[in-house]
């Protein structure tokens, strides 16, 4: 361990004060003291209460907020990395204020962990050397980069795509354009064609896409089009499923400038880039860029924020944009450019709703729908079922006592999971418990438990019984765990290996599936009495994408629903493949019912062992905040509803309530989150309880 460099009071005057930001869940930012210069965006190793933590300053020459004599000296500083940008630093701290989160939590999870890991710097290991030295004397003796290949690009666009193209080229600056283009319509091609411009130029780009999964097919996509202006080398990829040191190297590429594409999932909002040239959001509606744990972020929303500061264009596209964007294109603050048609003379497909209400469903599924398969692979064409439910069936169940199996630590079912050898097992979807299914009934005795109802696992053996000739293929997060098994899945598909896939909505997100004849969906009802104000948005965009994947190859595609409920307005609008129709009475509804576009939202959530620990905290909490409200005559402006206990309201012996907080004006509920955090304290709080505020929530 490097010797802990005490100054002697005396000295003090020598002394420079800097504010640290540390991952701490306290307000921060922290005074140190340094001896030798530092600079904002430096990292610098501090002693924080009986640890030592790697942080960031902040701010130099300040004031210390404390008498010196109590401020500690920072340790070191690391300079294996020069300070990170200022323009890294505002966004980082954009995000802390927007969030309501400390500073410290917004920078340092945003850093590759080996350059945040005091570990990294110390020990037998890290000799003298910090992780990024060691990182790059592996890179040269790693073999040269090989240089992208640049293979034809034979594509010309339509006419719809050179225009949207064009708009986008054409502007100066910052702009924001919502690409709406329907499923197949080629949006990727848009994208690339704008990329393509700015990395002639020498410019920088920053994709994102939903899925860790759509890497590989965008990789693939960016190098075949745009191998001509930049090499394997200038493109870095930034996903969670990276080890730690892939990672690193992928972020310093970026950091230091060499990388010029960068391609992620919603993490990568928060690379680190000289400079950003365009930002490309595909799939924009998706709510995997929302961040659903610690710093609650979109990386959508900070996307355009971001764009802003580096005064380049965003691109959101989708074929089932969220309501909030395209309030946004129809008020103009978003440019809207519009595909209309699929790319590659392809219809869209057609889709038929099949009222289950007069059926008798063979194994859960309508009988047109086996026959609709069965053509489909006399055709040698694939077919996709769609199910959004993982496992082999939602509950277990017993005939004679009404038993079901439950979650020991969760007021939730647990879900009957087939293992090896056809054990039954029973996991919980919410705390991840895991146990072997009881052979009889732990209540009555009866050996007869029953599976109920059908997860993907037992629609993939139902299909087996019926198609026993097709080789079937399931792709939901179980199948999928194992790093790589998704691409390999994916790409049985598309070399034609696989005649019937059966999936959750891993598989809708913008694959380009080039054979899918059929897409059944079964069980889609499930959502469509939700209480979530989003459910029917959700569903309608799961739904178009998942019918989006069929008929992609310029034959024909048959997309049919199974449904109880054909009359609904949602699958009326699927069957037009109406989104914008459908768009526009949501918008209706939202506006009357003055909910989101039209309000801004916040979620106060307490987790306690005892429930009334949790309601008590959100009604005190409350009370709080109403006083402030009046005081600051905002009581008109912002509602604050009752705190209640979530739907699921136990999970993992911890139960959960919340607090809706909903205000007609943006910068009112800023004002409110402001006052009202620090009279809540802590976020971890006595006897267990703990809060969490989210911003912008998507799931109420
Ligand atoms: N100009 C073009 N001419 C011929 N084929 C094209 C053209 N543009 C795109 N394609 C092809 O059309 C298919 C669909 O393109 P892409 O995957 O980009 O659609 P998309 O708009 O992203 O759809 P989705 O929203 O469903 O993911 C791809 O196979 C692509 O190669
Ligand atoms: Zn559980």
């Amino acid at each position: 361990m490097p010797p802990v460099s005490r100054v002697p009071i005396s000295e003090a005057s020598a002394l420079r004060y800097c504010r640290v930001a540390l991952d701490v869940p306290l307000a921060g930012p922290f005074d140190y003291a340094s001896a030798e210069p530092v600079e904002a965006g430096d990292r610098v190793l501090v002693p924080f209460g009986r640890r030592r933590l790697i942080g960031v300053v902040i701010q130099i020459d300040i004031e210390p907020t404390l008498p010196p004599e109590q401020i500690r000296p920072i340790e070191r500083v690391l300079r294996d990395l020069g300070p990170l940008l200022p323009k890294w630093l505002a966004l980082a701290e954009f995000a802390a204020g927007y969030y309501q989160r400390p500073v410290g939590e917004v920078m340092l999870p945003a850093l590759p962990v080996p350059l945040r890991r005091v570990s990294s710097y110390e020990g037998k290991r890290a000799g003298q050397q910090g992780p990024v030295e060691r990182l790059k004397k592996r890179r040269v003796s790693q073999s040269q980069p090989e240089v992208g290949t640049p293979l034809a690009d034979s594509l010309t666009l339509t006419s719809q795509q050179q225009h949207a193209a064009d708009q986008i080229m054409a502007a100066s600056g910052f702009a924001a354009f919502l690409l709406f283009g329907v499923t197949g319509s080629g949006k990727t091609q848009v994208y690339l064609t704008v990329a393509q411009a700015v990395l002639a130029r020498g410019g920088r780009v920053l994709f994102l896409v939903p899925e860790i999964n759509l890497t590989p097919q965008f990789a693939q996509a960016l190098l075949q089009k745009l191998g001509s202006v930049v090499t394997h080398d200038e493109v870095a990829i930034l996903h969670s499923r990276l080890a730690d040191g892939e990672r690193l190297d992928a972020w310093l590429r970026a950091h230091e400038g060499q990388a010029r594409i960068v391609l992620g999932t919603r993490l990568a909002i928060f690379v680190s880039m000289p400079a950003i040239d365009l930002i490309v959001v595909d799939e924009e509606h998706d709510p995997s860029y929302k961040q659903q744990e610690g710093l609650r972020y979109s990386a959508r929303d900070l996307a355009v924020w971001r764009a802003r500061q580096e005064n380049a264009p965003v691109i959101l596209g989708s074929a089932t944009p969220s309501l909030e964007s395209w309030h946004k294109a129809e008020r103009g603050d978003y440019q809207r450019l519009t595909l209309t048609e699929r790319a590659s003379a392809a219809a869209l497909p057609t889709v038929q709703l099949i009222d289950t209400r007069r059926l008798e469903l063979n194994k859960g599924l309508a009988p047109q729908l086996i026959d609709a398969i069965g053509l489909a692979l006399s055709q040698a064409r694939q077919a996709l079922v769609y199910l959004n439910r993982r496992g082999y069936a939602p509950v277990l169940h017993c005939n004679s006592c009404g038993w079901v199996s439950q979650c020991d630590h969760c007021t939730a079912f647990s879900v009957v999971h087939r293992a090896g050898g056809h054990r039954m097992r029973l996991h919980c979807h919410h705390c991840g418990a895991q146990r072997v299914a009881p052979a009889s009934c732990p209540s009555c005795g009866d050996p007869d438990l029953q599976p109920m109802g059908r997860g993907t696992q037992r629609l993939e053996e139902h299909l087996a019984q019926l198609f026993p000739q097709a080789r079937i293929a399931r792709i939901d997060a179980d199948s999928t765990r194992r790093k790589g098994s998704a691409q390999d899945l994916f790409e049985q598909v598309h070399a034609g290996e696989v005649d019937i896939l059966v999936g959750t909505q891993m598989v809708s997100k913008g694959h380009d599936f080039g054979n899918l004849g059929v897409v059944g969906v079964v069980n889609a009802d499930a959502m469509l009495f939700s209480q979530d104000f989003r459910a029917p948005e959700r569903l309608f965009a799961q739904l178009l994408q998942v019918a989006g994947r069929a008929g992609r190859d310029g034959k024909s595609g048959l997309v049919m629903i199974q449904t109880g409920y054909p009359e609904q307005p949602l699958y009326q609008a699927l069957k037009r493949h109406d989104y914008e129709g459908f768009a526009r009475s949501l918008m209706l509804e939202r506006e009357a019912a003055g909910l989101p576009p039209f309000a801004f939202q916040a979620l106060l959530t307490a987790e306690a062992t005892q429930l009334p620990d949790a309601l008590g905290f959100l009604e005190a909490a409350r009370a709080t905040a109403l006083a402030w409200l009046q005081a600051h005559q905002l009581n008109e402006v912002v509602t604050l509803y009752d705190a209640v206990p979530l739907r699921v309201v136990r999970v993992a012996k911890i139960c959960r309530a919340q607090l809706l907080i909903e205000a007609s004006s943006r910068a009112a509920l800023h004002r409110l989150l402001r006052g009202w955090l620090i009279s809540l304290g802590s976020r971890h709080g006595t006897g267990g309880l703990r809060w969490q505020l989210e911003v912008d929530p998507l799931e109420i």
